[in-house]
């Protein structure tokens, strides 16, 4: 009989969710960046280093040793960006805050009926017109500090107003609007831009700043293409083009139906 000699505890499966789960992050953030290409990089170089060992090749291989002994700094250094992005994304998705709150358990922050009806009737309007559009949608990330970068104006969310805002060579046409508890906090707002590699070549920086902010907040946002009118939906990292009216309203609602990735 073979001996038994693994002990293996809910401790040892809990240590492997939570690597797999750092790994699923750390994927997600990578996924459709040059990121991915630099890992494809390390690996090659780290198998080229394996097989320098095990054929006892000691000069190459202990150069090489020498690259892979810093191995933690250098990738450090490298995914600079992405290791920033990543704590961002832990902290605000996943602050104590939001876990010991119940109330932001099982009630998120609702948008209120008016409010969806004016962004969905400006929307039309925008497409209809050819008017570009960023809308966000803060939820339990914080925003503050994109709002910050704009002009904060704590008004009632109108169609008018929203109108108002998009409308060609105005003022705060330009960058994004952020509403915040039902009010429109700001507008003219710089959100950071994602470097995704893999979007359609349709998706130039309106989106891309729609992309960006999601990937570092759970916001929800509505883009409208000033190109072609499409209306465009992100949250979570993920993104539905030619979003009609209704279910620009139903996912407002937090109604995720028919939101399939494209
Ligand atoms: N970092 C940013 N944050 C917020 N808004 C931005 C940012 N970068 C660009 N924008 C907005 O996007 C506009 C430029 O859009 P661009 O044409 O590059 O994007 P697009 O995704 O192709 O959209 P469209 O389909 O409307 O042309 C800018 O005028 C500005 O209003």
């Amino acid at each position: 009989m073979i001996p038994l000699f693994i002990k293996f505890g809910i401790f040892d499966v809990l240590d492997i969710l939570i690597v797999a789960f750092i790994f699923y992050q750390i994927y997600r953030l990578v996924k459709g960046t040059a990121a991915i290409n630099i890992f494809a990089g390390i690996f090659i170089f780290y198998l080229a280093w394996l097989l320098v060992r095990a054929f006892n090749m000691e000069l190459i291989s202990s150069i090489l040793g020498q690259f892979i002994g810093m191995g933690v700094i250098a990738l450090l250094i490298v995914f600079q960006q992405e290791v920033r992005r990543f704590l961002l994304l832990i902290g605000s998705k996943y602050n104590l805050q939001n876990i010991f709150n119940l109330e932001s358990l099982f009630a998120k922050p609702a948008i209120k009926e008016d409010v969806s009806e004016a962004i969905v009737q400006s929307c039309e309007y925008f497409s209809m017109t050819k008017t570009g559009a960023l809308i966000v949608f803060a939820q339990n990330t914080e925003l503050f500090n994109y709002a910050q970068t704009g002009v904060i104006l704590r008004a009632k969310v109108t169609a008018d107003l929203i109108e108002n805002i998009f409308f060609k060579n105005t003022p705060l046409h330009d960058g994004a609007v952020i509403i915040a508890e039902n009010k429109i906090l700001a507008a003219r707002c710089i959100l950071p831009v994602s470097d995704k590699t893999d979007l359609p070549g349709s998706m130039g920086l309106r989106h891309r700043a729609a992309l960006g902010l999601s990937a570092v907040s759970d916001a929800l946002i509505v883009v409208v293409s000033e190109e072609t009118g499409n209306i465009t939906f992100v949250k979570d990292g993920s993104y539905k083009v030619r979003v009609s009216p209704e279910e620009l309203r139903t996912f407002l609602h937090k109604d995720f139906t028919g939101f399939i990735v494209n």
